[in-house]
């Protein structure tokens, strides 16, 4: 049985203000000390990279567009992300979402906290619900927020400060909506499968969420983990990354694997509900976030899930003689997965047949 956890009042003191006041990390934080990995420098990950404008309909048919398809199913099957260009949001764009999100992380603390979530809440500023005992905690903070459908949206979290923010995350959801519907039909084709059966799985009512990241600096990054090894509950995950600072890495065949900034691309990571989806055939990839003695560093992530009590399964059209069906129907995956995440373990398998 848990005893009564110091958890909760370590995570009432945000990450940013532990490093003001120049604070020794708690033993909670020090996630890295049995980690294997803490010394090696790790390769840049050759992550494939997918025009998403290939997939549009001017091309449609195209021997060129049959590659893109072909080159997209791979990497899904291999690497369970890839680097989208072409994605139809301008790079000027993608710098207003980075420079709001930066300027929000810098307000002063009490001007955050107006944001502030409780710690058993999901939505708002600060870091996960409260989490079992024993369980290690992330150098980071964070504004998480439910953008899409809009009747679900809590305005008192969003915040009023920089000025342009609600504005600014409105417009990037919208293209972020986009930018989902054109991945789900892109990867639908790249099985033989009717090009919005992702998209009916999610249901019109699929949900986007929105996670701020900040990643402080950090005296021993080779004790402490930005964010702890995970596979996302979601259908999948968008994220956009800063331009310049590493950190976020993907464990491919056994081996963590940087992934390299970009200014322009989106990284496209499936999570466990697309690998239910397509039968196993796309990977959702463990990754996790490092952090750096040097620099801070700041992603805005978007979840897009199937609607909560939606029940979604493997597309019958991939299930066969040879390939059986792998995964049964669930129903609110997100919730069996945000059980197993607490522990530090995966959920996926509670999904197999
Ligand atoms: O910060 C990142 O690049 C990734 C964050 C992430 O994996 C998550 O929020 O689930
Ligand atoms: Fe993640």
């Amino acid at each position: 049985m848990a005893g009564v956890s110091t958890l909760p009042v370590l995570l009432a003191k945000r990450v940013q203000e532990m490093v003001l006041d120049e604070d020794d990390p708690a033993a909670p934080y020090l996630s890295r000390i049995d980690d294997p990995t803490r010394h090696v420098s790790p390769p840049l990950a050759q992550i494939p990279t997918i025009d998403l404008s290939l997939y549009s309909s001017p091309t449609s048919g195209s021997e060129e567009e049959k590659q893109e398809l072909e080159k997209l199913r791979s990497a899904l099957g291999s690497w369970g992300c890839f680097q989208a260009i072409s994605h139809g949001i301008p790079t000027s764009f993608l710098n207003e979402v980075r420079e709001v999100t930066r300027e929000f992380f810098e307000l002063p603390m009490e001007e955050k906290k107006k944001y502030a979530k409780t710690v058993e809440e999901f939505e708002g500023y600060g870091a996960d619900p409260v989490p079992e005992d024993g369980q290690s905690l992330d150098w980071q903070d964070r504004l998480f927020l439910d953008v899409y459908p809009e009747d679900g949206i809590k305005l008192k979290f969003w915040p009023e400060n920089p000025k342009s923010f609600r504005q600014v995350l409105k417009d990037f959801t919208s293209k972020i909506k986009k930018v989902t519907e054109q991945v789900s039909r892109a990867m639908a084709r790249s099985l033989d499968l009717d090009e919005n059966c992702f998209l009916d799985q999610f249901g019109p009512r699929g949900t986007l969420q929105a996670r701020f990241n900040y990643y402080s600096r950090c005296k021993t990054p080779d004790l402490i983990l930005g964010l702890k090894p995970h596979s996302d509950g979601t259908g999948f995950t968008i994220i956009l990354q800063g331009t310049e600072v590493e950190g976020l890495q993907v464990l491919k065949d056994d081996q963590w694997q940087t992934v390299p900034p970009s200014s322009d691309a989106l990284l496209v990571l499936m999570g466990d509900q697309m690998e239910i989806m397509s039968n196993g055939v796309f990977k959702s990839p463990v990754h996790r976030v490092l952090t750096s003695s040097e620099k801070e560093r700041i992603s805005i992530v978007v979840f897009y899930s199937p609607e909560p009590q939606k029940e979604i399964g493997p597309e019958e059209g991939l299930i066969n003689e040879e390939m059986p069906r792998l995964f049964k129907k669930v129903a609110d995956y997100a919730n069996i997965h945000w059980g197993y995440y607490q522990q530090g373990k995966r959920a996926l398998h509670a999904a197999k047949v």
